[in-house]
């Protein structure tokens, strides 16, 4: 799969370890940056991801703020993009098996690198169910 992934500051450090892990599960990964610590706006980063999903040249999309909020909201503006803001397991795969979600968020402040890497797994790994649930995301479309 090819997965584009993008942080402002406040999500680098969880960027750095999520990278590796993704091209250990073979995935190729689009890294938009941001590419150090230096304080920068996160929805640029949003944009970028999302560009790369309705351009078709990523599959899903990863993106890591200091909570997570800014980076979901940012992207939901975007035509055809479902982000789903995700701190543990469950929500992870439900947000692809129920909602289809295309970008998958964390927040670095609030989600450890164990859990974060739990929930990538996770996520990259859940099938969307369709029936009912694609006729539910239809609605907002
Ligand atoms: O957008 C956010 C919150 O919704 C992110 O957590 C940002 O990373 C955060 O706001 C950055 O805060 P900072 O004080 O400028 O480091």
């Amino acid at each position: 799969m090819r997965v584009a992934i993008g942080s402002d500051h406040g999500g680098f450090s969880l960027k750095e370890v999520i990278i590796p892990l993704l091209k250990e599960l073979g995935h190729e990964v689009i890294d938009v940056g941001c590419h150090d610590e230096q304080s920068v706006d996160y929805p640029g980063f949003a944009d970028l991801v999302c560009e790369q999903i309705m351009s078709s040249e990523a599959d899903k999309g990863i993106l890591i703020c200091g909570t997570g909020i800014g980076m979901s909201m940012a992207a939901n503006k975007h035509e055809g993009i479902r982000a789903a803001l995700c701190s543990e397991q469950y929500t992870a795969r439900m947000s692809r098996e129920h909602n289809d979600a295309n970008i998958l968020c964390m927040g670095e402040r609030v989600t450890g690198p164990g859990v974060a890497m739990e929930i990538v797994r996770t996520w990259l790994d859940t099938p969307f169910g369709g029936g009912r649930h694609q006729r539910r995301i239809e609605l907002f479309s």
